[in-house]
Formats: structure tokens, C-alpha cells, sequence
């Protein structure tokens, strides 16, 4: 794959210096490998965090053993090869005894010895399972080896002995020891960092290839792009942060500096690919052991990255399913992609400055419908979305200046997280991520054939219901209004997090003032914005009963909304008046684009230039240059003005600053035809009915026509989100329905979230839930 064994004279010095010590011993041995010979069911005293425990085998697959220690109950895959087995441990430290005291070898008679686990030697012979091996091995093992500054193993294991406390407690540090793990060497000599200005010379265009590595982890494209990761302590306080080295050996401390070197070398990298978050690894791999079913790619090269599928549990395969990722419209559907109707932006800064991007403004200004406060920060962080946003999201598109690079492109990427479906024990088949995923990530989207909600009927009557997902991002965004009412005295969000928030307190100690204020500024941040209607649930899965349906052929679809209460279907009352339009009864032609209600407002802010001086340099203490700027720019967040059309019908419409979808707003048109307040809460008809399509919401199917979306299943204590994204229309009615991850995710979790099912909304139908949480509701229906 991606690792490149050298083989010359004291390779291991070209890799990290931790881990040389055990590569140097490895390959002086090799191709003898000591290795415990396990089997299922064995128990083996084994080391974790300083001390052996009892640890039971689970599995055995090739030179990695599945333990499941018995005190925490925590299962852990283990290179049979490494110390931490304490058959090993004894064996090799009795050979090195040995060895000293000059004693003549003996027989063993222990009879117990068949039973008992024991060392074996092992050898590959192919040149391929050779190269394979090694790496395997020496990645597998490296997470012990780089514990060792350079002492040796025993002593390592000594050294933690001695550190031993008897509370067991898991910390992150051993929890970092865990699955396989694969590192690529680079024949790449660190060079010394020297001052000076970066700009595109400081990239070396050979190595900066992202699209070579498609299908790699993307966390560790930028290591294969000449750039290193590492996860570093502050002392004395020992709490841990994340430097990445770039390809000059300039330090980049944070998310927002890895941004800035990224813009001023001009480089081909995206920002999503940086995670600065101490506690994900970027080396980690999760890989399956025992499986009865090994499908290469479910989307049969339709997606960027091959979507395994494996199963561990029976030699069942998955039901066919033809697989796209795109929707598709059927019968009755009027989905207008014409991009004349789209708005877009003129940004040539990557879209950097939100305050200047007409389109993450959209997302800014949606924040305020239905008297909503305005959130100023809304969107995407550094291309991830740490919380869902009820109220929608915009992201740049093809009538845009900006490529592929912009900070507002996310959900529209093909997939670059490496997923893979599995057989679950009851839940059927799952998706799970087979690398780390960083808090807020972008995972994948749901798609399937879009249907009219006659067409879902029949064809949930028909094959089924469990993959119906109902595009109701009108209704949700109607039925927020309690919720802001709700929150009316509540403190108006200043911002969310970004990346390396989170972890400025690992840097305090360790870097300048400024970013201790900074965190301090965050963590307040962080409280106002958990004030503020972001954080309230949104887009959950529940189910909706058809009211159209007779009793005896009760029909159900799984739903987009938010949890509680039942949607409002077509034609729903609702509580403020709408504006059409004039040219609304196009709408019946199939060939006349409809129209869009949307939101969005230009505004204008002071113009912010990054020269190469502001280039961040913790080697020369030049200032940090987000606080630079943050001292420089002082973008108004003022409430912008309140935007709509009035049509000839006189309706309003309950989304406010309706541009006219036929052309493309500058600031002072978005801010014109402004409206009374007061006129879009009075009481009106829905914002649906503002389409006359006759539809209450379209619904997307995935049951036999989808993308692997389809395969997440519900938890009580989900660790994914789902969120309404607009890419290639700003049509209400058809949002994209995008998965985000809710936490840092570990490599080889399964990806789950929220049916958000009503229990007992479905007479006569009980479905357990088999999610494991300990906060397991017990049923889904
Ligand atoms: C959208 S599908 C998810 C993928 C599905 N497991 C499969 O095999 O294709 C939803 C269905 O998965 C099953 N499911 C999902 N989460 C579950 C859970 N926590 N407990 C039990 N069944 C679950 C239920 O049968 C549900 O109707």
C-alpha cells in the first residue's frame, strides 16, 4: 500500500526514533519472529498501563490476538510478538538470563505445556506476506516500541512496574495502544527548520500528489505529502497536544495556522485533512479479523474509496442493492438542478473569511427564521461541524469562484473516510469507520430514490419501510419556533469551536499568552453556544404513520425530523404567512425550474490579507496569527436586515431574505425589499405550500437503490448526527442528508444514530433495540 520498506544499511534509522530501537532488534532477528502461540480461550497474563493482568483470549487472526481483560471488561488486539504478553516477556528475559549465566540448555518437561501458551518462531516465505508481515509486525508493535526513549524493553516494562497504582483506571495515553497500527516510512531525512518566509517553495510539488493516495486514511495524506503529526506533552502538567511539522520543518500549532500555511504555499492540501485533536490517531487502522464473507468494494467503484463488507458473525451475504450516490428523482419528482438558480459566492480566499461568503452567510442568516437568533459562527469549522444546525446549511457551489480547496465544500466531497459494512449479532448489517474520525467530521450522505410521498407508499407497502427517510427540513425548521421562543432569554451564541479549541488548554503551558486567552475565550464560546438553539436535537430519525393509509394496511416511513411529535404533512397550518412569487403556476410544467425559497444575505466586512510575515513560527515566538487577526478584524455581527420578495399574491413567506433564484444577489439587492418582522409571525400557511407541488414532503429510499448511508443503525447514545445540507439546489424541498460525526470516533466503532422512533407509535409493532448503550431505551418501536 502505502509503506515503503528501504532496505540498506540501518533502515531503522530512517523512521521515528522511538519506535528504531525495536525495528533495529526486529530485523536483526527476522525472519524469526517470537511470537506466543495463543488459542481461543486461553487466559494469559498480560501487560496494561504497568502492570499484568488476566486477559482472555478472544480471537487469533495471523500475528494479532484479540485479549478481553477480565478486570475492566475492555477488549484490545495485541501483536503476538510484543512483551506486553507475559509468556513472551518471561521467555525472552530467562533468554537473556540464560545467556549471562552460561547454563546448558534443558528439555522441558512440563506436561502442562500443550496447554499453556507458548512462544513460537514464525516465518513467512512469499516475498509479498514477507513485506506485508514486516510492516504488520513492526506497526503493530510500534506502539510499545515508541514508548522506549531508547531503553530496552524489559526495562521499559520495569519502569512502568514501578509506576504501578492499584487503581487500574484506563487512561488515554495505554488506551492509544490498540488496534493495528500502519505507519509509512518515508525516505525522507528531517531537515533542520531554518527562518525563513513560506510561500509555494516551501511544498515540494513530487510529494504534494493528494489524489495519488485515494483510498488512504485521509489523516495520513498530509504525512505522505512530506508533513509530519506529532502528539506531544506539556510539562509539568503533562497533558497532551498536537504539532504537525510541514513539509519546510516550519511547527504549526493549530488548526487555524495549518489553515494559514496551507493559503499562503498555496498548497493542494485541504484543511479537513489536519486533525489536531491529541486523543485520535492518524496510524491507526482497525482491521477484521475472522469473516466468512469478504465483498472487496459494495459500491462497485461508484465511490472514491472501496466500501468493504465483511462478515464475522454467519456466511450470509448482503442483500443486493444497487448502489449510487447520488438521488435519484422517480415518478412525480421535479428536482431542478439548473445552477442558474443556485447562489453563489465571489470569494477568492478559499472562503476563509465567513463574513465575506455569500454562501456560508446563507447559513448564517437561516439562523434567524422564524425570529431565531442570529448565530454568527453557524457552518462549518475548518470543514467540520461540530454540532447539527436545525436551521440548514449552505454549501458553495458551481455558480462559486472558489475549487475544491473552500472551507464550505464538505458534504458535496466523494467519500474519503474508509468505511466498511459488517454483520452485527442483531442488528443486521452496520457500517463502521476502519480509521480514527475526528469530532465533527464528515462521514458520508444518505441517498436513494427520491419519491412523492404516493410513491413512498407503494413502495413501502410493497418492499418495505426500513430504508424511507422523509426530506422534512421545512417542517423541522417550522416546528424550532417553539424552541427559540423557549430560549428567548438565553445568550446569543458568539461562536463555535474550532479544531484546536478543544485542546488549547493542552497548550497553554507550553505556548503564549495569546493562546491561553484564546482558550479562555473559546471555553466561554463554547458556553454561549450551548445557550443557543444549536444545540437542540435536530433531524433524528422518527417515524411517521401515513395518515392517508387505512388501519389495515398501516404504512410507515422513517422520518428526518426532529424528535417529540409527529410531522406536519402536506399542508400543514402553520403559524406565519408566506410570500409567493409572482411566476408560481409555472410550477406544473416538468421543464420550469420552481422556485427556491432561501435565504441569504451579503454583507460586506474589512478585507483580511495574510502576508508571509504573519506566517505562524513558534521557533522565532512570532505572535500567533489567528489573534492577529482577531485583533485586526472585527467582523460585524450585527443582525443583518431582513430580506424577502413580495409577491403578487401578497403571501409571505416564513424563510426570510428570499433572493430571487434567477439571479445572482449583491449586497445591496440582498438587502433590499426588507420586511416587517412583526408581518412573518403572524399566522399563515406553511412555507410547503409556498411549492403548490401538492406533496408533503419527498422521501428518499434507499431500500433498493442507495449508498451506504443506508446501512447506519440507531443507538441511544449515537455517535454520529445527521444534518441538512444544501449543495446543488437551494430548494428547500431537497436538501442533502448528511451524516457528521458527534465525537471523536475511534477506528473500528460502529457509526450509529438516533432513530428517535416513537415507541408504540405504531400499534401492534414492537421492535427491540439492540443498540448495547447503557442508556438503551429498549425499544425502537
Ligand atoms: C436503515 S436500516 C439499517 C441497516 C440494517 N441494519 C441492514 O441490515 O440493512 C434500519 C433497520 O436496521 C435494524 N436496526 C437498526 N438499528 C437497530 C437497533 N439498535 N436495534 C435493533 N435493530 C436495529 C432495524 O431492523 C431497522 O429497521
Amino acid at each position: 500500500m502505502y509503506i515503503n520498506v528501504i532496505i540498506g544499511d540501518n533502515v531503522w534509522e530512517d523512521i521515528h526514533p522511538d519506535s528504531q530501537e525495536f525495528i533495529k532488534d526486529y530485523l536483526k532477528q527476522y525472519p524469526e519472529r517470537p511470537m506466543v502461540r495463543l488459542h481461543k480461550g486461553q487466559t494469559v497474563k498480560t501487560e496494561w498501563n504497568g502492570r499484568w493482568w488476566t486477559a482472555k483470549v478472544e480471537e487469533v487472526d495471523s500475528s494479532l490476538a484479540k485479549m478481553f481483560f477480565l478486570a475492566d471488561k475492555r477488549t484490545e488486539w495485541i501483536y503476538r510478538g510484543s512483551t506486553r504478553l507475559e509468556p513472551l516477556f518471561t521467555a525472552l528475559a530467562n533468554a537473556e538470563a540464560s545467556k549471562n549465566s552460561g547454563k546448558l540448555r534443558r528439555h522441558n518437561i512440563d506436561t502442562k505445556v500443550g496447554k499453556k501458551p507458548v512462544v513460537e518462531y514464525t516465518r513467512y516465505q512469499s516475498h509479498e506476506e514477507r513485506s506485508a508481515q514486516i510492516c504488520r509486525d513492526m506497526f503493530a508493535a510500534s506502539s510499545i516500541s515508541s514508548n522506549k526513549q531508547g531503553k530496552d524493553m524489559a526495562s521499559v516494562l520495569q519502569e512502568r512496574l514501578s509506576k504501578v497504582t492499584d487503581s487500574g483506571d484506563l487512561d488515554e495515553e495505554s488506551l492509544g495502544e490498540r488496534l493495528e497500527s500502519v505507519i509509512p516510512i518515508k525516505d525522507k531525512a528531517r531537515t533542520r527548520y531554518k527562518s525563513h518566509r513560506c510561500g509555494p517553495g516551501c511544498l515540494k510539488a513530487s510529494e504534494e500528489e493528494p489524489d495519488k493516495y485515494r483510498g488512504t486514511n485521509p489523516l495520513l495524506i498530509p504525512l505522505l505529502c512530506g508533513w509530519e503529526r506529532h502528539v506531544c506533552k506539556t510539562k509539568p502538567s503533562n497533558k497532551r497536544y498536537v504539532l504537525y511539522r510541514s513539509p519546510c520543518s516550519r511547527r504549526v500549532r493549530n488548526i487555524q495556522e495549518a489553515d494559514d500555511y496551507l493559503m499562503i504555499t498555496g498548497s493542494s492540501l485541504t484543511i479537513d485533512l489536519f486533525c489536531f485533536d491529541p486523543i485520535l490517531h492518524v496510524h491507526t487502522e482497525f482491521v477484521p479479523v475472522k469473516t466468512f464473507c469478504d465483498i472487496k468494494d459494495l459500491s462497485y467503484g461508484k465511490e472514491n474509496v472501496p466500501i468493504s463488507c465483511v462478515n464475522g458473525i454467519d456466511r450470509q451475504y448482503p442483500d443486493y442493492v444497487e448502489y449510487s450516490n447520488v438521488r435519484i428523482p422517480t415518478k412525480g419528482v421535479k428536482l431542478n438542478l439548473d445552477s442558474d438558480f443556485l447562489v453563489g459566492c465571489d470569494c477568492t480566499d478559499g472562503c476563509r473569511d465567513k463574513s465575506k461568503c455569500r454562501c456560508q452567510q446563507m447559513t448564517v442568516d437561516s439562523t434567524t427564521v422564524n425570529g431565531g437568533k442570529l448565530n454568527p459562527s453557524a457552518g462549518y469549522q475548518y470543514r467540520r461541524l461540530k454540532d447539527p444546525l436545525v436551521t440548514g446549511l449552505y454549501e458553495c457551489n458551481s455558480q462559486c469562484g472558489c475549487d475544491y480547496r473552500c472551507i464550505n465544500r464538505v458534504a458535496q466531497n466523494p467519500l474519503s473516510v474508509r468505511l466498511q459494512v459488517f454483520k452485527t449479532e442483531k442488528r443486521g448489517w452496520g457500517l463502521r469507520c476502519l480509521d480514527d474520525i475526528p469530532s465533527g467530521g464528515f462521514i458520508c450522505i444518505y441517498a436513494g430514490q427520491l419519491l412523492t410521498e404516493q410513491g413512498a407508499n407503494e413502495d413501502g407497502q410493497q418492499y418495505g419501510d426500513e430504508y424511507l427517510a422523509e426530506l422534512d427540513y421545512i417542517e423541522v425548521v417550522e416546528r424550532q419556533k417553539e424552541g427559540y421562543e423557549s430560549d428567548a432569554n438565553s445568550d446569543e451564541g458568539i461562536g463555535r469551536n474550532s479544531d484546536e479549541d478543544d485542546y488549547d488548554d493542552d497548550e497553554e503551558s507550553d505556548h503564549s499568552s495569546s493562546d491561553s486567552d484564546r482558550a479562555r475565550s473559546s471555553r466561554s464560546s463554547k458556553r454561549d453556544s450551548r445557550d443557543s438553539t444549536q444545540d437542540k436535537p435536530t433531524c433524528k430519525l422518527v417515524l411517521r404513520r401515513d395518515s392517508s393509509r387505512t388501519s389495515d394496511h398501516e404504512e410507515w416511513s422513517v422520518k428526518l425530523g426532529t424528535p417529540g411529535k409527529l410531522s406536519a404533512s402536506a399542508g400543514s397550518k402553520v403559524s406565519e404567512p408566506i410570500l409567493i412569487d409572482d411566476d408560481d403556476d409555472e410550477e406544473g410544467n416538468d421543464n420550469t425550474p420552481q422556485k427556491t425559497p432561501t435565504s441569504v444575505t451579503a454583507k460586506s466586512a474589512s478585507v483580511d490579507i495574510i502576508d508571509d510575515d504573519s506566517l505562524p513560527d513558534l521557533d522565532s515566538d512570532t505572535p500567533n496569527v489567528k489573534d492577529k487577526k482577531d485583533k485586526a478584524k472585527k467582523p460585524e455581527f450585527d443582525k443583518p436586515p431582513v430580506t424577502s420578495r413580495r409577491s403578487t399574491s401578497g403571501k409571505l413567506s416564513r424563510f426570510k431574505n428570499l433572493p430571487d433564484p434567477k439571479k445572482k444577489l449583491t449586497g445591496t439587492e440582498a438587502t433590499s425589499d426588507v420586511k416587517d418582522k412583526n408581518d412573518e409571525e403572524s399566522e399563515g400557511p406553511g412555507t410547503r405550500s409556498f411549492f403548490q407541488d401538492g406533496q408533503a414532503c419527498y422521501i428518499m429510499d434507499a431500500k433498493s437503490i442507495g449508498n451506504i448511508g443506508r446501512y447506519l443503525n440507531h443507538s441511544c447514545s449515537p455517535n454520529v448526527f445527521v444534518q441538512n445540507v444544501f449543495v446543488d439546489t437551494h430548494d428547500l424541498r431537497f436538501p442533502w442528508v448528511a451524516f457528521f460525526a458527534a465525537v471523536y470516533i475511534r477506528a473500528g466503532t460502529e457509526l450509529t444514530w438516533d432513530y428517535n422512533y416513537e415507541v408504540g407509535s405504531v400499534p401492534g409493532k414492537v421492535l427491540y433495540c439492540y443498540c448495547g448503550s447503557a442508556d438503551c431505551r429498549g425499544r425502537l418501536l
